[in-house]
């Protein structure tokens, strides 16, 4: 899986395929999406006009939370939009703990994985105790735990509990949406350096193993968060950094939100 991909929350699908395909033209090759999004063709139709073979691409989508009884479907009409045979990961997009299906969900996403239908499954805002009662099923352990996290909110016992079990922590939102890039610890780091407060973000996620999937529709910063891998921070970087949570959750608690 590509470390760094891009995403395309809030996009509207009829500008999904000219902002796609701009991340694709500047080098990404992993693309994160939703079925409530509603942007899976626009997606689909970028990558079939790239004209990249299918086994370049990384593709993720994720199962809705009102599709936890019937993930199969779900996938089979995630697929039809996308114009693909598979993706590369499939996620269960929330918990929904009041639903309580998420194991039901988990169970079809097994199905497909067994099947062959898919390369990787995983799942998506997921807690230690919600992860913890998949992987005491003994099953397949998922292969990714999408989470809300940048320097705002680092989620520490989340990725605890994802190393504990092999997992890779996915960080959405990796940016704050913006709301961490004027802050004077990035912004005088960044300084120092000659790179954007977002780089020097993208940065602090991928010296610590994590996978980020910005989103941007403007050209210039859809290359400029691609171009992250020719620097690095120091050790003082990352702590300076690291000392900027503040339980600054942009988007739903997963304890709560049932979509
Ligand atoms: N699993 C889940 O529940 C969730 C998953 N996600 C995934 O994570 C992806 C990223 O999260 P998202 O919420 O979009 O937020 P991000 O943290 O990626 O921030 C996106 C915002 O930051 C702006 N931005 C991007 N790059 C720069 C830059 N270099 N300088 C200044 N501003 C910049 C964008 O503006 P502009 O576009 O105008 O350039 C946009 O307003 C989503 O697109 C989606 O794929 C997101 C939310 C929930
Ligand atoms: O963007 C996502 O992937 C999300 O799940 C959420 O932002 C969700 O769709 C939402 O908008 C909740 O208010």
């Amino acid at each position: 899986m590509p470390q760094l991909g891009y995403g395309v929350f809030q996009v509207p699908n009829d500008e999904t395929e000219a902002a796609v395909s701009a991340a694709l033209e500047a080098g990404y090759r992993s693309i994160d999406t939703a079925s409530i999004y509603g942007n899976e063709e626009g997606v689909g139709r970028a990558l079939a006009a790239s004209g990249l073979a299918r086994d370049e691409l990384f593709v993720t989508t994720k199962l809705w939370n009102s599709d936890h009884a019937d993930a199969v479907a779900a996938y089979d009409a995630s697929l039809e939009r996308l114009g693909l045979d598979h993706v590369d990961l499939y996620l269960i997009h929330w918990p929904a703990p009041a639903n309580d299906r998420y194991l039901d969900a988990w169970a079809g996403l097994e199905k497909l994985y067994a099947d062959d239908r898919v390369r990787a499954i995983g799942v998506s805002n997921f807690l230690p105790e919600q992860l913890r009662r998949i992987t005491d099923l003994g099953g397949t352990v998922p292969a990714v735990n999408q989470v809300e996290l940048h320097p705002a909110l680092q989620q520490r016992d989340v990725i605890a509990a994802d190393d504990a079990h092999g997992i890779v922590t996915e960080a959405w939102s990796p940016l704050a949406q913006g709301a961490v890039l004027a802050d004077p610890a990035i912004t005088a780091i960044a300084e120092r350096l000659g790179r954007t407060p977002a780089q020097v973000v993208l940065r602090w996620h991928l010296q610590q193993g994590r996978v980020v999937i910005p989103k941007s529709v403007t050209p210039s910063r859809i290359a400029v968060n691609l171009d992250v891998f020719g620097f690095e921070l120091t050790d003082g970087d990352l702590a300076a950094i690291d000392g900027l949570e503040r339980d600054g959750r942009t988007g739903p608690h997963p304890a709560e939100f049932n979509g």
